[in-house]
């Protein structure tokens, strides 16, 4: 699968483009601010129906203008797809597929699969486990219809169960009635939820072993673990165990909402304090192509693949690598921003890939180099 062509109009601060891509490397390359990063937000839109960045859809139309539109056209082997997505201010967001409005954006979300690797991703790694929950569960969703609804299910009865919980201070009503029925829907969805991630982390885990040494040369160990309270504990069971707590807490204290990604180095120390700028950009850039390697194993077809300046903070060795790697035949067409077109054009020739640099400034594209 490929994106053949993009036009995006009054998007951010583009007020009309269309470009042609190769089916292989196209990179955008041009100073801070010209927008770049924009024109890989837009592929976003049209794989994801949203930014990557900012998730307020009215930030996106230019300054000074009521509406903006991404266009895209994808190849899928024997078939073309015509993907919009268009913006009016004011209005609900419209999203189409050959001409077709869809229901659901959700119906969308899969279609046509895209990673994304970018500087802003170390919130991965510094903030809460909620990000790296959002992780597992953006990589999950893309490939499991099922998922989202799952996650919506639970998160709707989690906050049933804290309100209740909350109210019999309030009221001095304990209704156990009630507290079982919600145990019960909780324990079904987020079991469902649990047996994903699961399984989704025993395939996803060899592969980012193998991104990682492969970048690192082996140079040091890191690690990354699943952590959930459902892995060695019955969920009906603990929440009945946690029941005193939970009630002078006035929320719910287990369940998968707890769950977390603990990534270390060096052999236990955590890589948010111990890792160097490089060691956990390089640990991101696993995560994600391990992500790659899962959606493209359960798609049967190559994603896109989207790197955001991802030349900063790595050094020549490591960048050299991973262009050579995401050149390959297990992946398929990128697209990548650098504010330098001459190193692009170097690393390009020395691992001998064919590559469209389009030169970027002040939101306009110039041409291919
Ligand atoms: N709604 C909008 N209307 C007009 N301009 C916008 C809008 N949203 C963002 N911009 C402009 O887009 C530019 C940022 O573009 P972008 O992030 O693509 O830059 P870039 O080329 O990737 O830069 P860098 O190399 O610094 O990452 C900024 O100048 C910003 O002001």
């Amino acid at each position: 699968m490929w994106l053949k062509h993009l036009s995006v109009l009054n998007f951010k601060n583009y007020t009309e483009s269309t470009l042609e891509f190769l089916p292989a490397t196209n990179a955008f390359t041009g100073q801070n601010g010209a927008g770049k990063t924009n024109l890989l937000d837009a592929i976003h839109y049209l794989s994801l129906c949203k930014s990557y960045f900012n998730p307020i859809d009215s930030q996106h139309i230019k300054k000074g203008e009521d509406w903006f539109m991404v266009q895209g056209e994808f190849d899928r082997e024997l078939m073309c797809d015509q993907v919009s997505c268009s913006l009016k201010k004011n209005q609900k967001k419209q999203f189409k597929k050959n001409k077709k409005e869809y229901g659901r954006l959700a119906d969308h979300i899969g279609q046509f699969p895209l990673v994304m690797i970018s500087p802003n991703d170390s919130f991965i790694i510094m903030d809460g486990s909620e990000e790296r929950r959002k992780f597992v569960d953006n990589v999950i969703s893309q490939t499991d219809n099922h998922y989202l609804d799952y996650l919506i299910n639970y998160n709707r009865i989690l906050l049933q169960r804290n309100t209740v919980l909350k109210n019999i201070r309030e009221t001095g009503v304990f209704d156990i009635g009630l507290l079982e029925v919600l145990n019960m829907q909780l324990v079904d969805s987020g079991e469902k939820i649990f047996a994903r991630r699961r399984e989704f982390m025993n395939e996803f885990l060899p592969e980012f072993q193998r991104y990682y040494q492969f970048l690192s040369d082996d140079a040091e160990q890191v690690s990354l673990i699943y952590e959930s309270q459902l892995l060695t504990n019955d969920f009906m069971d603990l929440l009945s165990s946690q029941l005193d707590k939970d009630r002078a807490l006035e929320r719910t204290t287990v369940g998968i909402h707890k769950d977390d990604l603990l990534f270390s180095i060096h052999e236990g120390m955590p890589l948010k304090k111990f890792g160097s700028q490089g060691q956990q950009k390089s640990f991101l850039i696993a995560l994600k192509l391990a992500q790659y390697a899962f959606l493209k194993n359960r798609k049967q077809f190559k994603p896109l693949l989207l790197l955001d300046d991802i030349f900063d903070k790595l050094d020549d060795q490591r960048t050299k690598k991973l262009m050579k790697l995401v050149s390959e035949d297990e992946f398929g067409q990128i697209f990548l921003t650098d504010t330098d077109s001459f190193r692009i054009q170097r690393i390009f020739k020395e691992i001998g890939k064919p590559i469209r640099i389009f030169e970027v400034e002040g939101g306009q594209v110039h041409g291919e180099i």
